[in-house]
């Protein structure tokens, strides 16, 4: 079963009046893992599509929505696949692709049938995802942990020592405007992305996980002149405008798939901002 939601794009002077309710019910996308189904959030940044699938008994297929007007789901999209459960597989178009925890799949446009099936009921896949639209049709290809470009990130003192991998970016696999990533904080380290950035040529979608139980994320948005933050649990991804920062401070470790779309394949085009100018 496939289940959609729909996000408006927001001005930064409205969002400024947001209150707590209303800040989680636009950027904070929850509850995206529910037994044999396909969770899918569209949204009006970049057109970017943020989801989550967990196939426990039976196979689940990814289909397409009523917001897309097409006679299947990549027709016109690119589509980028994390799994953070179990084992699973993802066939595309009768072709077979083994996914471990942490592992990558591109899929590109034109490819009709995409099926997801966990290896074991008793530890079922998790696929998070992401799409975007595509101008053009790049082949599949698998990323490996061993295929990732690796960034070693922050340092012990400053609590942000952390291991960006660089999975679905256009030095490892061509894409459209899609590019993803896994960045993993180090034990006893809490803050991702601080210094903090903006990039106004692209939107950004943050899904937190191995959080352990319990747990809490703070993660920060908006303009950097105006920030406010939104509580986080395991397993909730968030949206981010391209006029805002995203940052997070945990109350303990945990790792984070990247997600962007927009004007440019640019990794490197961000804005930063140096900590003593957040208001
Ligand atoms: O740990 C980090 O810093 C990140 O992972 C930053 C993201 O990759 C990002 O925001 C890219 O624009
Ligand atoms: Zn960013």
């Amino acid at each position: 079963m496939t289940y959609s939601e729909l996000r408006y794009a927001h001005h930064p002077e409205d969002v400024k009046t947001y209150n707590t309710e209303e800040l989680r019910n636009h950027f904070l996308i929850e509850g995206l893992f529910q037994d044999d189904s396909v969770r899918l959030t569209y949204s009006m940044y970049d057109r970017f599509i943020v989801g989550g699938v967990k196939p426990v008994k039976k196979a689940v297929q990814l289909e397409t929505i009523d917001d897309l007007k097409a006679e299947f789901f990549l027709q016109r999209r690119e589509l980028g696949i994390v799994n953070v459960g179990g084992a699973g597989v993802v066939e595309v178009d009768g072709k077979t692709y083994e996914l471990e925890r942490k592992e990558a799949l591109y899929v590109g446009s034109g490819n009709k049938e995409i099926i997801f099936k966990s290896s074991s009921a008793d530890s079922p896949a998790l696929f998070y995802i992401n799409s975007a639209p595509a101008h053009k049709s790049y082949p599949v290809k698998k990323v490996s942990r061993k295929d990732a470009e690796i960034i070693h990130l922050g340092e012990e003192k400053f609590a942000n020592k952390r291991i960006l991998n660089k999975l679905i970016v256009n030095s490892i696999v061509p894409t459209c405007q899609l590019q993803m990533g896994l960045t993993e904080l180090v034990e006893g380290n809490v803050w991702n992305t601080m210094p903090a950035h903006v990039h106004a040529r692209r939107m950004e979608a943050y899904f937190y996980f191995d959080l352990e139980e319990g747990q809490t994320i703070s993660h920060f948005m908006g303009q950097p002149q105006e920030t406010r933050h939104i509580f986080l649990k395991n397993h909730d991804a968030v949206l981010s405008p391209e006029w805002s920062i995203h940052s997070g401070a945990g109350t303990s470790n945990y790792s984070f798939i990247w997600g962007m779309a927009g004007e440019n394949l640019d990794y490197g085009d961000m804005d930063g901002v140096s900590p003593n100018d957040l208001r």
